[in-house]
């Protein structure tokens, strides 16, 4: 059973582990990618609705693993696929849930329930399946309501590396960046080192200090689950490096806790951005840009004019919004070297639209670093 806040409850078949899982209930829209997706660290804490309908139809593999693991709380699907047909196939979807604990649910009508969520928004669930499906409706319901809101969760130590570790250049060398690990994702990582930078990963409980001890050229905030609202430790650590004149990129969740640096405040989304078609205006260049999204929160700030950071960074502009329907999707500061977007770069999985941002990074720390000498 599929149990939704707000009583609504849907049958299905039960798949992956067998029990009880809680979280909140989100849908993505990415007709590909099921693997990237539960093994984005950034969807702790969430029972991920697919839209597609057939899901596993192409197995697992080693190579497409964002982390270490799964990461969902909780996985709803309609038609898990019974062959799994794929050259790089390594074992199927289904073995892979189980073996992570991971409680899915199949049979489900996601699209009905993707409009229901759509139209009364992002909202806490359950699935509930073996020894849960014994329980009474009134059981799982005050089980789901005794559930954590998304709003104020602060996730960053559950994903987090709590070891420091490097990872050299792969591409021609340009310098070094500290990247703080709020729940990275592998092609992230293997995108700064293409470009050039040695990658020293720190722990999301690193100080400023840490961060300023490595000597790095630049400072990357990387994606990650939870409320940005609820990071206060790794805004103070933003805005004492930006003083530092660190260049500063950051994607998605290092995107919201840039804004927040610069003075703006963040908020939740009512169902948020998952997928990987949603359109997205480059300001600068006119472009429209087809991006892989996965937030729930958002930066508040006026998309049509330049403001002034009310903590003193200088103006800033937000550099890119998604169309649909005009959120933030990048900020960039004119008179401080750090910019950030909202969507994912990455590209994992998802269209490569926006690699070139990497690029812009790479550029930017180059020209600080000839500003200082
Ligand atoms: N992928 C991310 O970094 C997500 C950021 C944040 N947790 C949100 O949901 O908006």
């Amino acid at each position: 059973m599929l149990v939704l806040e707000d009583g609504r409850r849907y049958e299905g078949r039960a798949y992956g582990a067998r029990g009880v899982t809680l979280g909140e209930a989100v849908f993505a829209t990415g007709m590909t990618g099921y693997q990237e997706t539960l093994t984005d660290p950034s969807y702790a804490g969430q029972i991920v609705m697919m839209t597609a309908p057939h899901i596993g139809n192409t197995g697992m593999n080693d190579e497409d693993m964002e982390s270490s693991k799964l990461w969902v709380a909780g996985f709803v699907v309609r038609d898990p696929s019974r062959v799994v047909s794929n050259f790089r196939s390594q074992r199927s979807l289904d073995d892979d849930l189980e073996a992570a604990g991971v409680v899915g649910i199949s049979g489900i009508d996601t699209r009905a329930v993707t409009r229901h969520i759509r139209s009364a928004g992002a909202m806490r669930a359950g699935i509930f399946s073996g020894d849960g499906a014994v329980l009474t409706h009134g059981e799982q319901l005050e089980l789901v309501l005794g559930g954590a809101e998304m709003a104020g969760r602060n996730l960053s130590g559950t994903v987090s590396t709590t070891e420091s570790y490097t990872l050299p250049a792969t591409g021609e060398r340009v310098g070094s960046v500290a990247v703080l690990d709020l729940g990275v994702k592998t092609s992230t990582l293997n995108f700064l080192a293409e470009r050039g930078f040695d990658v020293h990963v720190v722990p999301q409980s690193a100080t400023a200090e840490d961060v300023l001890a490595l000597e790095p050229d630049a400072l990357f905030f990387s994606n990650g689950p939870g409320d940005p609202g609820a990071s206060d430790r790794h805004v103070d650590l933003l805005r004492t490096t930006l003083r530092e004149g660190l260049p500063y990129f950051g994607i998605c969740f290092g995107n919201q806790l840039l804004g927040r640096a610069l003075g703006f405040g963040t908020y939740k989304l009512p169902f948020g951005h998952r997928g990987i078609n949603q359109p997205v205006l480059d300001k600068a260049t006119g472009r429209v840009e087809i991006t892989a999204h996965n937030h729930g929160f958002a930066v508040d700030a006026p998309i049509d004019r330049v403001s002034e950071s009310s903590e003193g960074f200088g103006r800033v502009e937000v550099s890119h919004y998604d169309l649909n329907d005009n959120v933030v999707e990048g900020l960039n500061c004119l008179d401080i070297p750090a910019f950030s977007v909202q969507y994912h770069p990455e590209s994992a999985a998802g269209p490569h639209d926006a690699n070139y941002l990497f690029d812009r990074f790479r550029d930017m720390v180059i020209a600080s670093k000839e500003n200082d000498a």
